[in-house]
């Protein structure tokens, strides 16, 4: 059994944490670091390379034109800034890699690269970022647009915008910095060079004002549609991915890899982490029990489906009559997101149809014992031949310990999960295998 590298994709973002489950007591207050940085403590004593937070910059309205089903459920929304959360989760641990979103849209690149420097530094190699590119035309208008740019103009926009924060990560030579106390010469002013950029979407001057880190962050990125996959098989360290069959994450994964080698990269530099949920249960009788319920399709499973899709794909689902087919649609938000969602079901299905493929498919649910888990993720890993997962979900720490203290034992077991990270940053635990 090959090793795998295993993460935690936290896709409530900085934000409330099963604020309404019954069994997570009180106590831990979802706005303050230290429910996060509990969870990163055990993240890392649990051998995962790498905690990505989730980020959005809306609040969403989509679904039925209001944002009733998201403010009433928590849904997106509230949601902290990821970026100051960093410092309190490096401070908190040692090994582990760090990676806030932040969105190539909405940042200007000389404020990103000097922000992700800054924070390397206090990282000593292990922060990473994950690019988005923000479909949402109600993100846009909070950043003065009436509507977010096209859908693969954002990505070559996003594409400038990591050349440019690069270039200035680059502006600084190797050994530009002296510090000769005797002879008075803190750096090598022949060393640093402006970039002079003048791009289609960027003019930046540069150089960055501060030291670059040794060791540049690493990028994570999510594109699923034709061009989000050039752009992260272009630019990435890291892809993830959502994808409900094992053929699917194997194709996927061979996808990106063929458009890194034809950016003259080498694939093999490339980790593609696919996002799974393990609901952990003590015995069969639980897990019947979870599966039947999470397959009946209640209003309440059809809102929160619909609210989630809604949003990230920009189309109101609530507009559609649940037992009629669902028109042709398409996007220019997450148009992946969409694609595999109108793709749950065969084409001509209608939307009850595919809430319901869904919900007996589970999803990205592997519902079982830690052994049982534990075992379905080897013969995922055996069946796509890949890199490794993304646990999802909320880092309450009753959640997290429900979820990792059975399964890491069992992934143990198995010979799929390291039992130490190494102490040389994010990148280089990446490649330890
Ligand atoms: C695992 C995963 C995590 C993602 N995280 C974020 C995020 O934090 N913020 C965001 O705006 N988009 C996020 N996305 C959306 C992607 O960046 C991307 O827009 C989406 O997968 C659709 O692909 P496309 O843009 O190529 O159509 C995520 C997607 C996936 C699959």
């Amino acid at each position: 059994m090959t090793l795998q590298h295993f993460g935690w994709f936290l896709g409530a973002g900085f934000g409330v944490q099963g604020w309404n489950d019954p069994s997570y007591g009180i106590g831990y207050d979802w706005k303050q670091p230290p429910v996060y940085q509990d969870a990163a403590r055990l993240f890392e004593a649990s051998g995962l390379d790498l905690l990505i937070i989730e980020d959005g910059v809306a609040v969403p309205d989509t679904y039925g034109g209001t944002a009733e089903v998201n403010l009433k459920n928590a849904r997106f929304v509230p949601k902290h800034d990821p970026l100051p959360l960093v410092p309190y989760l490096l401070a908190a641990t040692s090994r582990i890699g760090i990676v806030p979103t932040l969105s190539a849209s909405f940042y200007d690149p000389f404020t990103a690269a000097r922000l992700l420097a800054t924070l390397q530094h206090f990282a000593g190699g292990r922060l990473g970022f994950n690019v988005v590119t923000s479909g949402s035309d109600l993100a846009a208008q909070n950043y003065g647009l009436d509507q977010q740019v096209e859908h693969d103009l954002r990505y070559d926009r996003a594409d400038e915008w990591v050349d440019v924060v690069r270039q200035l990560w680059r502006s600084w030579e190797p050994g530009a910095v002296l510090e000769d106390t005797v002879n008075g010469v803190f750096a090598d002013h022949t060393k640093v060079h402006p970039i002079n950029h003048h791009g289609r979407f960027f003019q930046v001057r540069g150089p960055l004002n501060t030291v670059p880190p040794t060791e540049e962050p690493v990028m994570v990125q999510a594109g699923a549609s034709g061009r989000g996959q050039d752009f992260a098989g272009k630019n990435s360290d890291v892809v993830l991915a959502l994808a409900s069959t094992p053929e699917r994450m194997r194709d996927f994964r061979e996808s990106v890899r063929a458009v890194a080698a034809a950016h003259g990269r080498n694939p093999d530099d490339i980790r593609v982490l696919f996002v799974v949920n393990p609901i952990l249960t003590a015995n069969a009788e639980e897990s019947a029990s979870v599966r039947a319920h999470r397959a009946e399709l209640t209003q309440a499973a059809i809102d929160e489906a619909l609210q989630g899709v809604s949003y990230l794909s920009g189309v109101d689902f609530k507009a559609f009559d649940l037992d009629e087919p669902l028109p042709e649609l398409t996007t220019n938000s997450n148009q992946g997101t969409l694609d595999n969602f109108v793709k749950s079901a065969p084409s001509g299905s209608t939307l009850r149809d595919i809430l319901q493929a869904r919900a007996n498919k589970d999803g990205l649910a592997i519902i079982g014992t830690g052994d049982e888990v534990a075992e379905h993720l080897a013969e995922l890993a055996d069946a796509v031949g890949g890199d490794g997962f993304l646990f999802t979900g909320q880092v309450h720490p009753a959640h997290v310990h429900r979820t990792l203290d059975p399964l890491v034992p069992a992934l143990r077991r198995r010979g799929l999960l390291r039992t130490e990270l190494g102490r040389g940053g994010l990148r280089a635990n990446l490649r330890d295998f």
